[in-house]
């Protein structure tokens, strides 16, 4: 897995892939800078009237529902159609999904209207989508670790029909037959907003350079749990401010040097228990 770690940052740096963020408010300055840092194209573009010229030419479309309003859903759904038929990978942020009934019903709209190639959220962000109830308040999940958020990805994945990542102090991410867990990362980047939102976009970042989403989010996810690490040590105890300038200092920084080891275990799915087995 280090090789194909290494190869897939090396390709993205190479292509520069364009990636479409329709997103939120509040972390949209900083996900332009944390693709830039890690060496993607980062373009923001709303408007109905345009989203689906940009996203036909994008690597990747990345949509995020932070600060959702109607013409937001709809300019979505227009891009992910357009991306759908250019072939381009769709990405789903599902922020703060069954904190709202809105945030619920618009994120299952998307994933019936578009073809979405991964789904990214916290623990209890896939489990509202999948139909289960978790305690949610705002944009930020409870715990999500261990055990419980492998079956919740199974289950989410399957019920869903496309590779769903649960992140937390653990990551997971899956299509419902296989998958991997990643560790690595820091709880700093619970204390830093968009933290998951950036890492969303990090993820189209690695699925437009490599097709299989699941390798793909794994890429993102290892590489983006180093970023934390290399930043919460550059931080140096000095808090989530320096942290946020770390991150994109670190992300920047990836390469071969810091090839993270031993951090993605594959996944052991029975296809008896439905997700029990790991
Ligand atoms: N306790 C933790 N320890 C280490 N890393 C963590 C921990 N919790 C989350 N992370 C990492 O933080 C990143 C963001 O994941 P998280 O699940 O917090 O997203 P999120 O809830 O969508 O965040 P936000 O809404 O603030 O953007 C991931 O890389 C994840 O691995
Ligand atoms: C705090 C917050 N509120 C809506 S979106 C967002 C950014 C984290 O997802
Ligand atoms: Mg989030």
């Amino acid at each position: 897995m280090e090789k194909e770690l290494g190869e897939r940052l090396g390709k993205l740096r190479k292509e520069r892939p364009l990636v479409h963020n329709i997103t939120n408010t509040v972390v949209t300055n900083f996900t332009a800078n944390g693709l830039l840092a890690l060496g993607a194209s980062p373009v923001m573009a709303y408007a109905r009237e345009e989203v689906a010229d940009m996203a036909k030419v994008a690597g990747a479309l990345v949509l995020n529902i932070g600060t959702l309003t109607a013409e937001l859903v709809e300019a979505c759904i227009i891009a992910g159609k357009a991306a759908n038929e250019a072939g381009v990978p769709v990405l789903l942020d599902p922020v703060g999904a069954g904190a709202t009934p809105y945030r619920t019903e618009s994120s299952l709209r998307i994933l019936r209207e578009v073809k979405v190639a991964i789904v990214r959220g916290n623990a209890a962000e896939i489990a509202h989508l999948a139909g289960e109830v978790r305690e949610i308040k705002g944009v930020d999940a409870g715990d999500g670790s261990g055990e419980a958020s492998v079956e919740l990805a199974v289950r989410a994945a399957d019920k869903l029909g496309t590779v769903v990542a649960v992140t937390g102090r653990e990551d997971v991410i899956t299509d419902g037959k296989k998958g991997f867990i990643v560790t690595g990362g820091d709880e700093l980047l619970t204390r830093v907003t968009g933290s998951g939102c950036l890492l969303t976009s990090v993820m189209g970042a690695f699925a437009a350079v490599e097709k299989d989403p699941l390798q793909a989010g794994a890429a993102a996810l290892a590489w983006y749990g180093a970023a934390g690490e290399i930043a919460a040590s550059a931080a140096g105890g000095r808090g989530p401010g320096s942290f946020q300038v770390a991150l994109l200092d670190a992300l920047a920084g990836l390469g071969e040097a810091n090839v993270p080891k031993g951090v993605v275990r594959t996944l052991h799915i029975s296809p008896v228990t439905g997700g029990g087995a790991r």
